[in-house]
């Protein structure tokens, strides 16, 4: 029997479920499940449905520009409209190891039914744009049943169906890793400047950084000098190591995203990731214009590039643990084949108690995704697992826990040992 996937309830945990539903009524999502539950697996359940009332929601309109802003907003309603003792978990439903099968939502737990909450679930069910069901028991000890939801008489709501709930193995893959291409991480200009050209209604800023965008690029492709892109997580030192080996090279110092978007980065730190990552992706591609023009005449060193905007986006987008990510190999992992590509990546990697202690020895601003990485040991470990796991070209790890001179000795001496381009250095 085919039924629809509910899976992934919470940041960390790795249950799975299958609502069980008629093909005809919902084509969308569907897996092969073959075993009931165990006795053993009760439990689950009835801490995941068991407390209070439960309730999903997952915007259901087909825009990706408003599917990621109305996401967003639903978030912020969730945790403001059913109040502090209510959990707001991130939830998703998917057809198992279907690449772009993957629709974000919420779960929300432990629903009181206070006149608030009330209300709250009655605005939302006003919403056409929104799924919501809730999670009651079932006619066996044990079982539970999903009921979507529709608004009745007088903000009530009313069951639209019943649709047994039951564990099912997990899949391959992680569902959070199904929705990486093409949202998380873009793998050609198209895909990004697409993205940004579709929000320039609702995001004015878009327009400016289209502007600048295309006034950049096409690029130059020349016979150049060689191009090396310095990697790592924040503090690990690539600005000191970029400075030193600018000196050491005679070479020129470029970055991404580039100081000609900068004016727009703040607004893009803040938006959902779907325009956070088209900015990111599009910065590369400037930057990329600027490598090719600076390579003509001298060595360039790039503080962060594509491999950042992947590392970040593969590490934020995959929920749960280090073992959730795609494998090595993965086509996540690949170069874009439009993009520039550099002669040597080289990632910085420096223990996390070193990276704190140089985090707060520097003080300053800190965009959303470095708090949560400073706050996360989790997190970064994917960050730093998927700059691990890039290929062609992979980064080519170096400790940069001894002293910025050492560091930079011994830098020197893999681009000597990598840099096959004769009498360039
Ligand atoms: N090898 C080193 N040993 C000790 N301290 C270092 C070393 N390299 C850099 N630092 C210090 O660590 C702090 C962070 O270094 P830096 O700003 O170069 O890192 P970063 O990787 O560019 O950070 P971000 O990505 O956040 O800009 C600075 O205060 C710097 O002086
Ligand atoms: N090419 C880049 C550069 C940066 N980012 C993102 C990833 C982090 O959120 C943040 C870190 O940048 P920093 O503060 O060190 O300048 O910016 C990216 O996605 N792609």
């Amino acid at each position: 029997m085919s039924r629809r996937v509910l899976g992934c309830l919470g940041q960390c945990s790795s249950r799975v479920f299958a609502i069980e539903t008629d093909p005809k009524v919902d084509p969308v999502y569907f897996s092969l499940i073959k075993n009931p539950p165990t006795d053993a697996e009760m439990p689950a359940f009835q801490e995941i449905f068991g407390r209070e009332k439960s309730y999903s929601f997952q915007v259901c309109v087909e825009d990706r520009i408003q599917r990621a802003l109305l996401h967003d907003d639903l978030r912020h309603q969730l945790i403001s409209g059913f109040g502090g003792d209510v959990k707001v978990f991130e939830m998703s439903s998917f057809r198992p190891n279907a690449q772009n099968s993957l629709v974000k939502g919420f779960f929300v737990n432990g629903v009181c039914g206070t006149p608030e909450t009330d209300q709250t679930l009655s605005k939302l069910l006003q919403s056409n744009r929104l799924a919501v069901c809730t999670y009651v028991p079932g006619d066996a000890v044990g079982r539970w049943c999903q009921e979507p939801l529709r608004p009745a008489k007088d903000g009530a709501a009313a069951a639209a169906g019943r649709y047994g709930v039951v564990p099912v193995p997990s899949p391959d893959h992680h569902p959070s890793a199904l929705d990486i291409i093409n949202s998380s991480v873009f793998y050609n200009f198209i895909e990004a400047h697409n993205v940004m050209a579709e929000c320039a209604h609702v995001i004015t800023e878009a327009k400016h950084v289209l502007q600048r965008v295309d006034q950049t690029l096409p690029m130059r492709t020349t016979d150049r000098f060689p191009v090396i892109v310095i990697e790592g997580l924040d503090a690990t030192g690539k600005t000191t190591l970029t400075e030193s080996l600018k000196q050491s090279l005679g070479g020129v110092l470029l970055r991404s995203p580039p100081p000609c978007l900068s004016p727009w980065r703040a607004c893009f730190d803040a938006k959902p990731a779907l325009f956070r990552r088209a900015f990111y992706a599009l910065g590369n591609y400037v930057t990329a214009a600027h490598i090719s023009a600076e390579s003509a005449r001298a060595p360039v060193i790039v503080d962060r590039y594509w491999h950042s905007t992947a590392a970040y986006g593969i590490g934020t987008s995959v929920s749960g643990k280090v073992g959730n990510l795609p494998p090595r190999g993965s086509e996540v992992y690949r170069w874009p084949g439009d993009l520039l590509r550099p002669d040597l990546v080289l990632l910085l990697t420096v223990s996390p108690e070193e990276r704190l202690r140089r985090i707060r020895g520097r003080g300053g601003e800190k965009t959303r995704e470095e708090v949560e990485l400073e706050a996360n040991q989790l997190f970064r470990s994917k960050v730093e697992e998927a700059y691990r796991r890039m290929e062609d070209p992979a980064c080519v790890v170096v400790d940069a826990s001894p002293s910025a001179a050492e560091v930079l000795q011994q830098v020197l001496l893999v681009i000597k040992e990598k840099v096959h381009v004769q009498g360039s250095l």
